[in-house]
């Protein structure tokens, strides 16, 4: 099983990832996220990272703001964690892969959900919905689950990340998860805040053990 860790903030924690094969490292260009990770490196730092694939998570950015980003810290992914339109998931796609994130409620189609972005974008990610919407903080990192059964009827079509407050206890429900028909599409997990001591930063140790945990099934 592949994992993004999500969130990363510390150059040495980004080496850390890479020295232990992690395949995605994300990095969130949502300054009011306590996790934009432009507040900590520079551009040039994540370019420099070249073994693990790098994610940029954006919120609601313009199409020019993502693509300079894309460009000074080549990136090989994008997720799109706002509200962005599957037109504008569309032009992103024609210049780099696209995740669309997609924010899951109680009660959510997520058939409906995905139903306009089949075609948009490569690959989905599920994350949990924040309680209050519309605060700064709200589009992602609440390390809270959603409920997984939601996807259980769901031809979901594309290979997905599956997101929000995935933690170190929740080994045995991923793998229960994962022998589920709604796995097969089930591309990679994708963890943040419940491995961290503040935010942005990693527990690496409690990351290594999940990691190994988890390819082991
Ligand atoms: O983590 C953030 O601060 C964040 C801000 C804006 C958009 C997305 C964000 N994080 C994403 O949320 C998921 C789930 O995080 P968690 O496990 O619930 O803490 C994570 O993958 C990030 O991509």
């Amino acid at each position: 099983m592949r994992l993004k860790v999500c969130g990363m903030t510390e150059p040495a924690q980004m080496d850390a990832l890479e020295k232990m094969d992690v395949t995605f490292g994300g990095l969130i260009f949502y300054p009011k996220s306590p996790r934009y990770a432009l507040r900590h490196m520079t551009t040039l730092q994540i370019k420099n990272f070249k073994t693990i694939n790098k994610v940029g998570v954006f919120v609601n950015a313009s199409i020019d703001e993502i693509k300079h980003m894309v460009d000074e810290c080549r990136l090989q992914l994008v997720q799109l964690h706002g509200d962005e339109t599957p037109k504008f998931c569309e032009k992103i796609a024609d210049y780099i892969s696209v995740v669309k994130a997609f924010r899951i409620a109680e009660n959510d189609d997520v058939s409906y959900k995905i139903r306009d972005y089949m075609d948009m974008c490569d690959m989905f990610l599920f994350d949990t919905q924040p309680l209050t919407q519309g605060a700064d903080n709200t589009y992602g990192g609440t390390g809270k689950k959603f409920n997984w059964d939601l996807l259980k009827n769901v031809d979901v079509g594309k290979p997905y990340f599956l997101s929000g407050g995935i933690g170190p206890d929740d080994v045995a429900d991923v793998h229960a998860f994962m022998q589920e028909p709604a796995a097969k599409a089930l591309f990679a997990l994708d963890v943040n805040s419940k491995f961290e001591t503040s935010p942005g930063v990693k527990d690496m140790h409690k990351v290594s053990q999940f990691y190994n945990d988890i390819k082991a099934f």
